[in-house]
């Protein structure tokens, strides 16, 4: 039998095409010198029907990018504006990636195929429209990560050398260049919106709308189509604010061209898990001023959400789109307290005390200079398990007080996971650690083990998702 969600064959579905010609530009992708396959992800492969494709075939269609049969023929840079750090650009777009090929999974969703560092485009600006393998690896790095810890995110779908040498200020250079394939929910951002709203386009607004009603919200007749559309917007900005925070990660360019209209995350540059639970904490070394920091990335996606609400605004009242903008805060509260809870493996039971419980449980995190995934880890089923100095707390134990109330979700700690000595992590560190053999030696034994690890971790985590309701 096959495996839940896993197709026979490969289902093509291009319906981007449906949006018209003003939001995308047809290009041709990089020729490359060379095509090595350094990560093929036959575990997303399988989820659409694309496993069967042999190494041969893998390179021609994500290497070289030949179409996928009864796909999109030509690859579309998708137009798209945003705001970057607050200031808003309209000169951005797919500047070093395309949208590849749409499918549909074994749910039937709407899947997106689309590219990073795959060559310039008329969106590149003075950009060279590669991607590093630095790049690269960090980006399956996160979403392996990611994943396994229960937060909808795009998939690392290939990964393939591409033998060229790039020139970059923040890594040592020469560098080698890559060319990614991503799989994901679609592709459409809140930047895709405020384009249309920039130049006034109410036509295409609408269409783009019925577009995400019906193909990635699931919804049809409903009464005021941007009504649902922000509702829809706004439940999947909270639940990946909440996602986010019970990861301990911090995605680092939380803009509004990074922001997926599905709430699923993806894009990732400068990211880092935080060592310790301080809001304070900031990956990217140009965030100065910390404005997509670890404690500020629910305030960061609710202001984006205003943002696609003033776009919606070119052709729906402000009546339509103001409960759901409103609803922001408490949603973020319930997500946060769910994710939480279901990392440590803890019965949910009703939202006034769940809340109370995750909140005792930031504060003993933040009080103490613990690493968060081991307290995580040793706290699993909401019962210390294991001596650290760290847990002698007032606010380890008010939190212990509180958890005897709640009982272990059954079989929470099951998994020989938790049987380790210690969690799987992704510190910059330990990441930096996986990149060097890669660059001394073209040694990729490292990451793939680490891969292993991280799935053996998901596994482990099983049920962690945000459950729909909270959506
Ligand atoms: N080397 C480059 N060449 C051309 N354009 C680039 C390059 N690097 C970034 N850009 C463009 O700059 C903008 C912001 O970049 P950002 O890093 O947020 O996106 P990205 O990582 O390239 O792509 P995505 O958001 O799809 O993951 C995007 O429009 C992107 O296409």
């Amino acid at each position: 039998m096959l495996p839940e969600g896993r197709l026979t064959a490969y289902r093509a579905d291009p319906a981007i095409l449906s949006l018209g010609e003003d939001m995308f530009a047809a290009v041709t992708p990089a020729a490359f010198p060379e095509t090595v396959i350094r990560f093929r992800n036959d575990r997303a492969a399988a989820e659409v029907g694309l496993d069967h494709l042999n190494d041969v075939e893998w390179a021609r269609h994500f290497g070289r990018f030949e179409a996928l049969p009864d796909n999109l023929r030509v690859p579309l840079a998708l137009a798209y504006h945003g705001h970057q750090f607050r200031s808003y650009n309209p000169d951005i777009g797919d500047g070093r990636g395309f949208l590849f090929a749409q499918l549909r999974d074994g749910d039937g969703r709407l899947m997106d195929l689309g590219t990073k560092g795959t060559g310039r485009t008329p969106f590149s600006r003075t950009g060279d429209g590669r991607l590093t393998l630095k790049g690269g690896v960090r980006e399956i790095l996160a979403t392996e990560m990611l994943e396994a810890l229960g937060v909808e995110t795009s998939r690392t779908f290939s990964i393939i050398e591409t033998g060229e040498a790039l020139t970059r200020g923040d890594e040592p250079s020469p560098t080698r260049s890559a060319a990614m394939v991503r799989l994901s929910h679609s592709h459409i951002r809140y930047g895709s919106f405020q384009r249309l709203a920039y130049r006034k386009d109410a036509v295409t607004m609408e269409r783009l709308t019925d577009y995400c009603l019906a193909h990635l919200a699931g919804m049809s007749d409903v009464p005021d189509r941007y009504a649902a559309l922000m509702d829809y917007a706004v439940s999947g900005a909270a639940r990946l604010a909440a996602s986010y925070r019970a990861a301990g990660f911090v995605h680092g360019v939380l803009n509004t061209d990074n922001i997926n209209i599905t709430g699923e995350s993806f894009d990732y540059g400068p990211w880092r898990f935080a060592p310790r639970w301080d809001d304070g904490f900031t990956a990217a070394y140009f965030d100065q001023f910390g404005l997509y920091s670890f404690g500020r990335q629910a305030e960061a996606l609710q202001w984006n959400v205003h943002q696609l609400a003033l776009a919606l605004r070119t052709v729906a009242e402000a009546d339509s789109l103001i409960p759901a903008l409103k609803s922001f805060p408490d949603r973020y509260e319930a997500a946060l307290a769910a994710a939480l809870l279901t990392r440590l493996g803890i019965q949910a039971q009703d939202q006034e005390n769940d809340t109370r419980l995750a909140r005792a449980w930031e504060a003993a995190l933040a009080a103490s200079e613990i690493e968060p995934d081991r307290a995580f880890f040793d706290w699993r089923g909401g019962t210390r398990r294991r001596d650290h100095a760290a847990y002698e707390t007032p606010a380890f134990h008010a939190f212990a007080a509180l958890a005897t109330d709640y009982s272990a979700v059954p079989g929470a700690t099951d998994h020989e996971y938790w049987s380790n000595d210690a969690p799987c992590s992704m510190l910059i560190e330990e990441m930096e650690a996986l990149w060097a053999p890669i660059a001394e030696d073209d040694d990729w034994a490292p990451l793939e083990s680490k891969i292993d690890v991280i799935r053996r971790m998901g596994e482990a985590h099983e049920g962690l998702r945000v459950p729909d309701d909270q959506r």
